[in-house]
């Protein structure tokens, strides 16, 4: 309850110094209820937030929920959904990945941010938390080995560079590859070993894929640059150069 009162006051304070804010509500610990109370309880979150605003005429305030535990991946995904909003160009990312993995017979694919493992992108089909876990390990895996054998000493930014790609097969068919995008960005994808035959078209595929990310990132930077020069507060919407969202780091 308290924590109910908290957040009214905060959505209340934070709405009037910004209309247009969005609000994204972490229900943390949940990994001590069971799937069905979980849901219940996010609905009875929900339920008591939304009438608590109700109750000073704040009923159009949005807000979303997400639920979280630090046992699992939940957490990431919550943020990397988060994050995915603060992307004007998320439709278009999301379609060239669909058109990418429709074409290369691939199951799934990710856009990650290699540090923080969020995804800032994923194709239309549903996302499922072990898919985004294994490819989540995947990462940490190339990250692991490059600086194992890194040729430098320390492994500062040495680990993930224009080279780095990884494939590795898993026992049940599956194949899991990763692709440097640019500097910040990876492309993690599953799919069955049938399907990897044809490697060939999936790098093809990959090439044309990575050649449309890169012009997207540009375009948002030269737009941002334009915007720049002609108004002296920063644009929050752009992206830098190297692809990563200006207003998510
Ligand atoms: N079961 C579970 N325990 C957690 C989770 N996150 C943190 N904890 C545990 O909760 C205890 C307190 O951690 P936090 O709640 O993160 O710390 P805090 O924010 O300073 O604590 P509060 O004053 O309760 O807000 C620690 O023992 C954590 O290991 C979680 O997702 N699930």
């Amino acid at each position: 309850m308290e924590a109910l009162a908290r957040l009214h006051v905060t959505v209340t304070k934070a709405y009037k110094a910004n209309p247009d804010m969005n609000f994204e509500v972490f229900i943390h610990k949940v990994d001590g209820l069971s799937d069905d109370h979980k849901i219940e309880t996010q609905r009875d979150i929900h339920q008591r937030a939304n009438d608590d605003l109700a109750d000073v005429g704040l009923e159009k305030l949005h807000l979303s929920f997400y639920l979280t535990s630090i046992y699992d991946h939940s957490i990431f995904e919550a943020f990397s959904k988060v994050v995915q909003k603060l992307i004007p160009q998320l439709p278009t990312l999301e379609n060239l990945l669909n058109i990418f993995i429709s074409n290369s017979g691939i199951e799934k694919a990710f856009l990650f941010d290699v540090v923080s493992k969020i995804y800032i992108a994923t194709d239309s089909s549903p996302v499922d938390m072990q898919s985004y876990e294994l490819c989540c390990d995947m990462i940490d895996v190339v990250i692991d080995v490059s600086c194992i054998y890194s040729l430098h000493a320390e492994c500062n930014g040495t680990a993930y560079d224009k080279e780095s790609m990884a494939i590795i097969k898993l026992n049940n068919t599956t194949v899991l590859y990763l692709k440097e995008v640019t500097k910040f960005l990876s492309l993690v994808c599953i799919l069955r070993e049938e399907s990897f035959e044809r490697k060939g078209l999936i790098d093809y595929n990959f090439h044309c894929f990575r050649k449309a990310i890169h012009e997207v990132f540009e375009v948002g930077a030269a737009t941002h640059r334009t915007f720049s020069h002609q108004a002296s507060s920063p644009n929050l919407n752009a992206v830098t150069h190297n692809g990563t969202p200006a207003n998510t780091v």
